[in-house]
């Protein structure tokens, strides 16, 4: 199969300042209002955050699969593959997706067709992309069924979607995004749905597939159990923001953004909070100014309250956050100490 890689090590994909705005009767929805960062080839990435953050728009933003109107991008660019995707037109992004990028959501059942088999939706996939004999296809239908862990393979490619449990199901769905051998996988919540023993065994057959196919995954997820599991790099997201992004161990033992402090409180075994940071996220409609997340920060000054939100600082090397403590003329260590070391943040490297 043929495959572009640019010689460069220039990253897989690229979001520079991205703002995507949803215009309704309401107002001026400020889903994703100015975001940066990268996925390199072959990484993970994480974008975490509370419910409303704008990660699921952030995902959709890249082949833009929200409806516009209402959704737009109203600024920044993304590039895939150093390419700018944000003026392709319909046409063009429909190759893209399902191809080069494919895409997992949170429910397997939207993805998949009630009246057509398992396997003839798989070989629908490969066709779009690959010129292959039927059989040809159908065999690498069940090959695919086969490596996401489907037993049986052979036999259940005839099975139709309602033949197969939940967990079964988003294998089956996996190995549609799958099919076409996708440069990127971008997942959402693809394993909320589903019970734990399943979540981790389709978090473990993500892995391995990755490091077969030398994919990369961005994975949006609320679970910071999950971001332990299987991140590389990790996007802290609050209000259309980013308020910190690093490596996953740095992120995990020394977080910087008292946003993330908070986030990873919510955490068993870590802080003495367990329980939801206090407060509620901002209103998309009408945000706060300074740092978005101010009206719910324990250290806030009457500096936090104005302006803009504080331009990302790299604190550690590959390790930035956005917060007003760390700009020159503040104490960041008026924060306090952050360290988790010996924690157990669970991070797999
Ligand atoms: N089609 C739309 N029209 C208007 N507002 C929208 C639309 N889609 C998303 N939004 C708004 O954009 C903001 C970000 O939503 P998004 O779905 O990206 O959040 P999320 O971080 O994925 O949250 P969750 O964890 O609940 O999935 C929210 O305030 C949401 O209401
Ligand atoms: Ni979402």
């Amino acid at each position: 199969m043929s495959r572009t890689i640019h010689s460069d090590d220039a990253p897989l994909l690229e979001i520079d300042n991205l703002h995507t705005h949803f215009e309704t009767e309401t107002g001026t929805v400020r889903a994703v209002d100015g975001i940066s960062f990268t996925v390199d080839r072959g990484e993970t990435v994480c974008l975490v955050g509370e419910s409303g953050s704008g990660k699921s728009v952030t995902s959709e933003s890249i082949t833009r699969l929200f409806h516009s109107p209402p959704g737009k991008i109203v600024e920044g660019d993304v590039r895939f593959d150093g390419e700018s995707v944000t003026a392709l037109d319909e046409s063009e992004l429909q190759s893209i997706r399902g191809g080069r990028i494919g895409y997992v959501f949170q429910n397997p059942q939207g993805a998949l067709n009630p009246v057509y088999t398992a396997g003839q939706q798989i070989v629908e996939a490969i066709d779009l992309h690959h010129d292959v004999s039927s059989a040809e296809a159908r065999d690498r239908a069940i090959d695919l069924l086969d490596r996401v862990g489907i037993p049986e393979a052979a036999t259940r490619v005839d099975d139709y979607p309602h033949e197969f449990s939940g967990g079964m199901k988003q294998r089956v769905v996996i190995a549609m995004a799958l099919a076409c051998e996708p440069d990127l996988l971008v997942a959402d919540e693809p394993t909320t749905a589903l019970d734990v023993t399943i979540q981790s065994q389709i978090l473990d057959l993500l892995r391995e597939l990755q490091d077969e196919m030398e994919m990369s995954i961005l994975l949006v997820t609320h679970d910071l159990g999950v971001v332990a599991e299987i991140a590389d790099r990790v996007v802290v997201m609050y209000g259309g923001k980013v308020m910190e992004r690093g490596g996953v161990y740095d992120v995990f033992e020394t977080p910087k953004h008292p946003y993330t402090r908070a986030l990873l409180d919510c955490l068993p075994g870590r802080g003495d909070a367990m329980e939801p940071i206090s407060g509620s996220p901002p209103d998309p409609l009408d945000p706060p100014s300074g740092c978005r997340f101010h009206p719910r920060c324990p250290h806030a000054t009457a500096d936090c309250r104005q302006g803009e939100q504080p331009p990302e600082v790299e604190i550690e090397r590959g390790l930035e956050a956005s917060c007003l403590f760390y700009q020159s003329g503040y104490d960041a260590d008026e924060l306090g100490d952050w360290s988790y070391e010996g924690a157990g943040g669970g991070a797999r490297r």
